[in-house]
This record gives C-alpha cells, structure tokens and sequence, in this order.
C-alpha cells in the first residue's frame, strides 16, 4: 500500500527504546523527521541488496566461486579518478579507531593521531544507550565542548591539535529495533549516519573539516551507489554542497575486493579512500568460502598479512587505490601494549612495527592503530619510510594479481591451544557484547566483532568439514568443543572479568551457532536479541 505524500514528508520516526539523560537532545522531533525520510526513501532498496547477498551466498555455497564482474569491465578498464580529496584529509598516516565512550573519544582527538575513526559499529555493543550517548559525545566534540571527570577525579577536555573525526555507521546488515517508521525497524546504518549528519553536518562543513565517514562491510557495489545516493539526500535536506560528505570505504568481504574500482566509481564524487579492513575479510573468506572444504583456514596466529590471500588483497587495494587518486589505508594490527612485562610489551610492539613497514613499503597511506600508545610507533615508521603526506604517486604497476591468488587456499595448522583459543576468545568477547562492551583486551590482543567472528567461524568450518585434525593427527570434534565451552565458561563466571555475568548467555548462543548446520551469517544478529 503506498504512504500518503503529506505522511513520507512529516510523520517523524518512532521511539520505541527507554531513553536516557540528553537523548532527547538528539532524538529531536525534527532529527526524527529526518530519519523518517531516509527509512521511507532507502530501506526497501536496502532490503533488496541484503537479499541479494542471500543469493550470491546460494551460489557460493553450491560451489561457484567469486570473480570479477563481467558486466562492469569498462568501469575497472575506464580512465577517470575521485574527486578532489579535502586537505583535512590529505594526511592519514597514523588514525586511531575507537568506540564512541566520552572518555576515549577525547583520548583519541588527544592521541596525536592525523584521524580519530569514531567507531558504531566492530567494537560498538549497540544498546540503544551506547549509541546515543555516542551521538552526544560526537555533537559535543563537533562543538569543542566535550569534557569529561573520571570517578578518581581526572579532567579530560580536548587540547591542542585534535584528530580529524571520521565516522564509522553500522552495516546495512544491523537493524535499530529502538527507531521504528511505519511499523518497520530502522537500519542502525541509517540511524548512526542520520543522527550524526543531521546534528553535525552544517557545523563540520563550516569549518576546514567536513562530515566524513567510514563505510563497513560492503558486498557490492550498488551497495556503495545506495550510500552515494544516501548521503546526496542527505546534503539537499541540509542545504550542503554535493559531495562535501566524504568516505572510505573499508574493503572487508571477499566479494568486495573483486569490485573495489567499481565500488570507487559508485561513490567518485566522495571518495577519498579504500582501507584494508583485514579482520573482516578474514572472516568474510571463512563466511563466503563456508561450503569449500579444499579452502578451510589454519588457526588464527598462522592467517597473517604475509599469507598470500591477503598480499594480494593489498597489493591490489594499493594498485586499485593509486589509479583512482584514493588512498590505500593500511589496517588494524591486534597486539596492544602489555603493563608490567617490559620483554612481553617490547615483542608486542616489534610486531607492531613490522606489519606497518610492511605496509608503508607495498606503498599504503597511512595506517589504523587501536591504542594511543601506538601512534608513536606507527607514525615513527611512515615518517622515515612516507616523508611526503602521502604516497599517491607509488602506482604499483608490478601488481599483478589474478582471481585464483584473491581467494588462494592458505596453508598451516590446527593446534589444540589455537582451537581453545578461538573457543575463548569467541566466548568472552561474546559476553562482553552481551553485557555492552564492544571491544576488549584478551591475552593482550584487541578483540572486537571481527576478530571474534573469526574465531567463531573458524570452530564452525572445522567442525562441521569432515575429517579435520590436529597437528598430532588427533580429529577435531565436537565432544571437545563442549567440552572447551563448558571449561572456559565456568571461568569466566567466576573470574569478574568484563562480560562474566553473561557468561552462561553467551555460552548458549556460541553452542546453537556453532552446532548449527549453517555458519549464521553473523554472530551479532542473534546476539542483538539478547543485548542489555
Ligand atoms: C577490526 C576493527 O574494526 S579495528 C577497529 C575497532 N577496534 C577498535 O577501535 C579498538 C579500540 N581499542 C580499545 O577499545 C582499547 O584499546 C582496548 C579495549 C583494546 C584496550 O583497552 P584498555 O585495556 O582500557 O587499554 P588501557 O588500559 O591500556 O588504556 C589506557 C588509556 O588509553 C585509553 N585508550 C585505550 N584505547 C583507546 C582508544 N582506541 N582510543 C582512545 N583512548 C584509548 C584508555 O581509555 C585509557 O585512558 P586513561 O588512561 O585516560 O584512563
Ligand atoms: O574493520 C576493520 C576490520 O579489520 O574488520
Ligand atoms: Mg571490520
């Protein structure tokens, strides 16, 4: 039945959550108009592209493998570029990334970093209070008026030169069940950018830094046409001019590599970049190659940035990138500094260290850090090795990289240390989400989301493939799977870690998904029924 005109123009969208102290200041009756006109303009498009992924999914799983499109080879063979990139924009060789909690934002526009990418969406648990208190938080600091006392007492307000913010949205894939139009759930996608945009938009733009964004989990690139198309509603509705809101675009799903110039030409008028979402991909890999057994990944230590799945997947972003005249970001190394072992800490930054000289040399922009102990050692390693603000003109015209080394089988090993790791790492990150915290530290590791997911799929494909065994022959199974659930859930109820009250929650969830017959197509979709 079709919405009458004078309603698709006015009737707000509704609040269906339990609001907190300042959300009204965000939820306004106009911001919810807004809303409202992106649900009713872009969801049912959205829909159709999520079932979409459905049926490449379908054919995947009955053997088919991805592959460059033959349907838009003029795209990938054309001669053009992106548009102008802002000159806030110009330097990204070190950007931080975090969840959008008052204290770490100000930690973050503090770090030293070049970019702050302010994060809804891996290391975000997106109860309806996260997320707005996160919009406030970013209004506030859009403002300069963001300020924050700890319990102990400590000041925090933003000093000196602060990092450019970069905002991070949701996937198309998450709903916002809090926000509902006409009955239907909204998109957190459109929830965060909406928000966001409506509050800060005109006040960025006024300024020498813009609304930018980071754009995740895309499959396609009439996915990345819908944010074009989303964010040029978005500029008419504001009086912006087109293409003032900017975006990178994580490449982070395997089916997204094969169109990353297509994915650059949806969106040329605001591109400014492709950044090498490592950990989803790795996930995305397991996810979209679920149905190959000759394709199983070893455990997770071995699926390093040097196994050649994923070189060629930088080196074809750097290429691609480079063509364009986008930046090719680097990605997220996991170690974080270790307290109190000065040879633990030292091994962990050497890793650090390595991977962004690998990064610099193959000829990436700049890089992602998850600590802001860590700027200095990344941007150590692009001055000496970038002097200049970035390296668009290092064209890469030796990459050569074809299909079969896109989606390569990796080779390695399964150990029993690796399968309980993953067994523990997915169960108490799990926990932690249920209980409202989005990223956290494991064996000095930062996990969120995308690490998790990893080793959630990784149980998923090694039980499930037939005949998979251990570096001692022994098999994989799933006695020993319940077995390493019952072990670590116990400890982790007991132990007060982040997410032990929800320790049995999370422990029923990881069991159902991973004894299902079908690895779930994410972890965070089950969960986001159970969420705080
Ligand atoms: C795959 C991907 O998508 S990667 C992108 C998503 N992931 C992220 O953004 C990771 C962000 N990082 C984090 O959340 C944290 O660093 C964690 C959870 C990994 C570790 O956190 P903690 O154990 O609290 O770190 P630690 O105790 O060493 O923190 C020291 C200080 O640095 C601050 N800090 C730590 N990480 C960050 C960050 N990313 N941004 C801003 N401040 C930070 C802490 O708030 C703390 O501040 P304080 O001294 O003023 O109290
Ligand atoms: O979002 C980043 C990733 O590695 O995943
Ligand atoms: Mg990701």
């Amino acid at each position: 039945m079709a919405v009458p005109k004078e309603r698709v123009v006015t009737q707000p969208a509704r609040i269906e959550g339990q609001t907190g102290p300042g959300h009204d200041r965000i939820l306004t009756p106009e911001a919810l108009v807004f809303l409202a006109g992106l649900h009713r303009r872009f969801d049912t498009r959205r829909l159709a592209l999520l079932a979409a992924r459905r049926e490449r999914q379908a054919r995947y799983d009955a053997g088919a493998l991805p592959d460059f499109r033959a349907d838009t080879a003029e795209i990938r063979s054309g001669k053009w570029t992106v548009a102008r990139i802002p000159a806030a924009l110009q330097d990204r060789r070190v950007e931080i990334t975090g969840p959008v909690e008052r204290k770490m934002i100000i930690n973050a526009l503090n770090s030293g970093a070049k970019v702050f990418m302010a994060d809804f969406e891996d290391s975000s648990a997106p109860t309806f209070a996260n997320q707005l208190d996160g919009q406030i938080n970013l209004r506030d600091a859009v403002n300069g008026n963001i300020e924050f006392t700890s319990p102990e007492g400590k000041q925090y307000r933003i000093s000196g030169n602060p990092a450019v913010l970069v905002v991070r949205p949701r996937g198309w894939h998450l709903p916002e069940r809090h926000i509902t139009v006409d009955g239907e759930p909204m998109a957190g996608a459109l929830v965060d950018f909406g928000l966001y945009a409506f509050h800060n938009a005109r006040t960025l733009q006024a300024r020498d830094r813009g609304p930018y964004f980071y754009l995740p989990k895309m499959e396609a690139m009439e996915e990345a046409a819908l944010w074009d198309d989303v964010m040029s509603a978005a500029e008419d509705e504001l009086g912006l001019p087109s293409g003032c809101m900017k975006a990178t675009v994580l490449i982070e799903t395997l089916p997204a590599v094969f169109q990353m110039h297509e994915i650059l030409h949806a969106l040329r008028n605001r591109a400014v970049g492709l950044n090498c979402g490592r950990w989803d991909y790795i996930f995305s890999y397991l996810k979209t190659l679920r149905g190959h057994r000759d394709r199983l990944l070893p455990e997770r230590g071995q699926v390093l940035m040097t196994v050649p799945f994923l070189k060629a997947y930088s080196e074809l972003l750097i290429q691609t990138c480079h063509r364009r005249g986008a930046f090719a970001m680097g990605g997220m190394a996991a170690q974080i500094p270790i307290k109190g072992d000065e040879v633990a800490n030292e091994a962990a930054m050497a890793k650090v260290r390595a991977d962004k000289l690998r990064e610099v040399q193959a000829g990436h922009d700049g890089t992602w850090v998850a600590h802001p102990a860590l700027v200095p050692v990344a941007q150590e390693i692009f001055d000496k090795y970038m002097p200049s603000p970035n390296q668009l003109n290092v064209e890469r015209a030796d990459v050569k990289v074809t299909r079969d080394q896109l989606i390569a089988p990796c080779s390695g090993s399964i150990s029993r240390a690796g399968f309980d790791n993953n067994v523990e790492v997915a169960l108490r990150y799990t926990a932690s989400w249920l209980d409202g915290q989005g990223c956290v530290p494991i064996h000095h590791l930062m996990e969120d989301a995308a690490t998790a997911e990893i080793a959630r799929a990784q149980l998923w494909q090694w039980l499930h493939h037939g005949s998979v065994e251990f570096t001692d022959h022994a098999p994989i199974n799933f006695a020993l799977f319940d077995h390493a659930l019952v072990t670590h859930t116990h400890r982790l109820r007991e132990s007060g870690l982040p997410g032990a009250a929800r320790a049995d929650e999370a422990a029923a969830l990881l069991a159902s998904l991973t004894h299902a017959d079908q690895l779930g197509d994410f972890l965070t979709l089950p969960a986001y029924d159970r969420l705080a």
